[in-house]
């Protein structure tokens, strides 16, 4: 049944699923899959945007490019907020981050120092450090290419790291590493919607620690000790490396002649500075991890796909050397298997929630301020209209002729998100995702795994649960393509 309210401002709010009294639409919002149930719902509804409300705040989403570009982009200075999150923000302190600041002068100040060392021109000052870290990735991939999962996410940390703060971190068991994996996996987990009731009702937040339903204040503290670390240990090492007139080659360093050091108020420009470098961290950390296990899985699945990359790979770089960035418009092949992991399964399937700071009137419907704003990426990549046979792994689509057809939508115009808070990470993503997809290709085979009886295991492409998407862990061979690939490996010298 759908629902067509009319609102006080006397205009009806975008339609969605019938309310119950008090509860809304509590039960309608969807736990699993909540991309596709979004669709269904729109589909049902006949608009492209629907409205859930659920203890007073209205819940908007946007299903096409159209609806999304018009209300984040076109309208930006109205969508640009972000809803308040009551355990990551107030019980994890982690509101210094620019992902969950709200829009302020202080959120401002972070992009514009994210921009300065990450924009599109800049960041490529940061490609020997990527390049590096995909060569350390073949080394492990061929020590232990069971692991590939742990390596992946290892090389997402190391380089972010070494970008951000100049650390460079150890080849195992690195200090540095093991903050970043748990404090992700502990925001991940609190950035659930869901999890905690006292996103739902902040009043809970007053409670005494030691009642039983006070768990997630505990869990809070637990938490917070990670959080804290990620913010407060790589800068110390920063300040430390500073102090000796030690620090170069990184954001840190770049930043900190560019912006503090000859600020009127040091101080507080040092804190947007440390607090920045924490949101590269943060947003570093993980988000590459998802696309880069999106590519071994279609790899695995699609063995076509990848004897083609490796054909253009030989024509263009040879088997005697490895790939690098100069030879990124030589290889549009690798460039379009990228384009298709991002787009098949892109890494958030819904976008970071926005939340709206004015009342606003969209296509008749009335857009109360202080709704979160949700645009379904998903929905968006799998447009039919766009492209054809959404659910197939297919880079073909993004060809023309030989080169890549710039007609077709960039699945990297949406999975970064929208407006003033799309990702200013995504350059240096795409760069560093290019690298080590081209590394890998040039010097690896990534084929099915055999059981015990020598049949193939065909993964089931399922993903698991949670806002960053990780595809469930699935076995698969990884061997070098031949001797002479396995020597070029060996014989790197910055490993
Ligand atoms: C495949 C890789 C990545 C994907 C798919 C991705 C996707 C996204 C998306 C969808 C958003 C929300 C945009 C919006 O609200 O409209 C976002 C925000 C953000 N991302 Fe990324 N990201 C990736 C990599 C990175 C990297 C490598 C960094 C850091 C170097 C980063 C830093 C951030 C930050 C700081 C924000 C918050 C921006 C704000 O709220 O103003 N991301 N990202």
């Amino acid at each position: 049944r759908i629902a067509v309210r009319k609102h006080r401002s006397n205009l009806p709010l975008p339609p969605g699923p019938v309310r119950r009294p008090v509860l809304g639409n509590l039960f309608d919002v969807p736990t699993t899959s909540p991309w596709l149930k979004y669709l269904q719902m729109s589909d049902e509804c006949g608009s492209d945007i629907i409205c859930l409300k659920v203890f007073g705040t209205h819940i908007i989403v946007t299903n096409t490019l159209k609806a999304t570009i018009n209300l984040l982009e076109r309208r930006s200075l109205s969508y640009s907020g972000r809803p308040h999150m009551t355990m990551l923000n107030d019980l994890m302190g982690i509101k210094w981050s620019l992902p969950m600041m709200d829009y302020s002068d202080e959120w401002k100040g972070g992009r514009k120092m994210f921009q300065h060392e990450l924009g599109s021109d800049s960041v490529r000052k940061y490609r020997h450090v990527e390049l590096h870290e995909a060569h350390r990735l073949l080394g492990r991939l061929l020590d232990r290419p069971e692991s590939f999962v742990d390596h992946i996410r290892y090389l997402a940390g190391a380089t972010i790291i070494s970008i951000a703060y100049g650390i460079k971190v150890k080849p195992h068991d690195d200090p540095f590493i093991k903050i970043g994996e748990v404090a992700l996996h502990v925001i991940a987990s609190a950035a659930d919607a869901g999890t905690y009731l006292v996103d739902v009702l902040p009043i809970l937040k007053h409670i005494p620690d030691w009642l039983p339903g006070a768990k997630f204040k505990r869990d809070a503290v637990r938490f917070r000790k990670w959080t804290d670390a990620l913010l407060n240990e790589p800068f110390d090492v920063v300040k430390e490396s500073m102090a000796r007139g030690e620090l170069s080659d990184c954001a840190a360093a770049s930043l900190y002649d560019n912006f503090c050091k000859d600020a009127p108020d040091p101080s507080s420009m040092e804190r947007v500075l440390k607090s920045t470098l924490g949101s590269m961290f943060v947003g570093g950390a993980d988000t590459t991890v998802s696309t880069l296990g999106t590519f071994f899985l279609a790899m695995v699945l699609h063995p076509e796909v990848q004897v083609r990359a490796q054909k253009e790979m030989d024509a263009v770089v040879g088997t005697g050397r490895l790939p690098n960035f100069s030879d990124q418009r030589s290889l549009p092949y690798i460039t379009a298997i990228l384009k298709e992991c991002l787009r098949w399964n892109p890494g958030l399937a819904l976008n970071f929630p926005h939340c709206s700071t004015s009342d606003d009137v969209y296509e008749g419907y009335y857009i109360p301020k202080g709704s979160i704003v949700i645009s379904n990426l998903w929905a968006i990549l799998h447009d039919e209209d766009v492209y054809t046979e959404p659910s197939a792994f297919n880079p073909d689509r993004f060809m023309r002729d030989t080169q890549l057809n710039p007609d077709l939508l960039d699945p990297a115009s949406v999975a970064f998100g929208f407006g003033r808070r799309i990702c200013p990470g995504r350059f240096m993503a795409l760069e560093s995702m290019w690298i080590v997809i081209a590394c890998v290709l040039a010097t690896f085979t990534i084929s099915k795994a055999v059981d015990r009886d020598g049949r193939e295991i065909t993964p089931d492409a399922e993903y698991l649960p949670g806002f960053l998407r990780h595809s469930k862990p699935f076995p698969c061979t990884i061997r070098p393509r031949s001797k002479q690939q396995e020597d070029l490996i060996s014989q790197l010298t910055d490993l």
